[in-house]
């Protein structure tokens, strides 16, 4: 494809779809724009625009393609903004929010003027925030999902949907409103559990200094999201308040659940409680993005011993095969540890798999 791209807001995901259309259509021309200066000329530095836009006015009028990534709340005042602009006749506007039913209202206004919003939404992502952490395969296998208004034709979906090509995600079509009650359940809430069990350590970290000092593995895991920007977390909260509220009464209900299983002591009860938990999320699609895992990671069991990192990134470097992170957890100290190294495809952890096994004799386990 060819044409102007604006990409208003440069973090992680609007970096990332940058990325994703200059791989995908090397005639377009995209040009950034972020309020946070800093933002945008390390994009421009890390070559994931082509060109920065002093304002979103000057450069939105040429544009084809807008793609807004910015925090919900500030991407409706945006579409606001853009409202009031002479566009180009057959520009597509979208935009990367986690949230739809309050986005789309704001660009429904574009019918009257002739022209195409569609709400979209990648669903994958990260703890992490910037256009330093920006990849263009972030979006690999995940859901990207769309919320089309009824007015909007098949050939400018169809059009969006090759501008976004190179991100390998699947295309879903959703209401905003069945958007925002999936997301809900699945992105929205677990993001206010995981920060709400920070809380409550810190609160016993008060009391007992030991805590912090043993908060690992498990608490990690479930809690890796708690991390996040917390200004994204705040506009999402905001848009997303009815369904949160809903969801936060049932699970008001499945604690109180809990409480007279574990004070009535029934062991099986309790075996069951788990066993269908287990069961359920061994289920869940492994291999797709946006379900579990985000990252492929792959655990590696070594001796503890200075070097071992860089022997192990050594041979995967000698292959050219790249990773996103690798860090070492100690299991028994001193004797043996886990070297964790995530991927970012499914694709080149098997290839690190095959590498680790042809250089050394480590065992190696796949991440669920
Ligand atoms: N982080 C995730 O996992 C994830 C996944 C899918 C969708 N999203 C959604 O994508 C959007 C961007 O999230 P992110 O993770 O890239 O955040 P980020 O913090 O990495 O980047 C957001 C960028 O938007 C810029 N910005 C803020 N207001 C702006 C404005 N008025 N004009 C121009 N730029 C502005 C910020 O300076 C920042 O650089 C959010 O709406 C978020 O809900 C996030
Ligand atoms: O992997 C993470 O860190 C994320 O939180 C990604 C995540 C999610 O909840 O799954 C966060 C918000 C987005 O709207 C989509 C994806």
């Amino acid at each position: 494809m060819q044409g102007r791209v604006l990409m208003i807001g440069l973090g992680l995901i609007g970096g990332s779809l940058a990325l994703s259309i200059k791989k995908a259509h090397e005639k377009a021309w995209v040009v950034g724009y972020d309020v946070n200066e800093e933002q945008g000329r390390l994009a421009k530095m890390l070559t994931v625009v082509d060109e920065l836009a002093v304002s979103i006015d000057e450069e939105a009028v040429k544009a084809d393609l807008i793609i807004i990534a910015a925090p919900v709340i500030e991407t409706e005042h945006i579409l606001h903004q853009l409202l009031r602009l002479e566009l180009k006749e057959n520009v597509i506007i979208s935009d990367a929010g986690s949230t739809k039913q309050e986005i789309v209202r704001a660009g429904a206004k574009f019918k009257e003027k002739n022209i195409a919003f569609i709400g979209g939404h990648p669903m994958a992502g990260s703890h992490k925030s910037g256009v330093s952490a920006a990849r263009p395969l972030l979006f690999e296998n995940a859901f990207y999902l769309l919320t089309p208004e009824e007015h909007i034709k098949e050939d400018q979906l169809d059009l969006l949907q090759n501008w976004l090509s190179g991100t390998n995600a699947r295309f879903l079509v959703v209401s905003p409103k069945e958007h925002d009650q999936l997301t809900g359940v699945i992105s929205h809430f677990p993001h206010i559990i995981a920060a709400s069990l920070v809380h409550q350590a810190k609160r016993s970290g008060e009391t007992h200094e030991l805590v912090a000092r043993l908060a690992a593995g498990g608490f990690r895991d479930i809690t890796r999201i708690a991390s996040s920007n917390p200004n994204m977390w705040r506009d999402i909260l905001l848009h997303n308040k009815a369904v949160l509220l809903d969801l936060l009464e049932d699970w008001q209900l499945e604690m109180e659940k809990v409480k007279t299983m574990l004070t009535s002591a029934s062991g099986s009860e309790i075996h069951h409680y788990f066993a269908d938990a287990k069961h359920y999320r061994d289920d869940l699609p492994q291999k797709q993005k946006g379900a579990i895992p985000a990252f492929y990671d792959l655990f590696v069991d070594v001796p503890d011993y200075p070097g071992v990192i860089s022997e192990i990134t050594g041979y995967l470097a000698k292959e050219e095969i790249s990773i996103t992170n690798i860090s070492i957890r100690e299991t028994r100290e001193d004797i043996m540890g886990v070297l964790v190294i995530s991927f970012q495809t499914d694709e080149d952890r098997s290839r690190a798999i095959s590498c680790i096994k042809h250089h050394t004799q480590y065992d190696t386990t796949i991440g669920l």
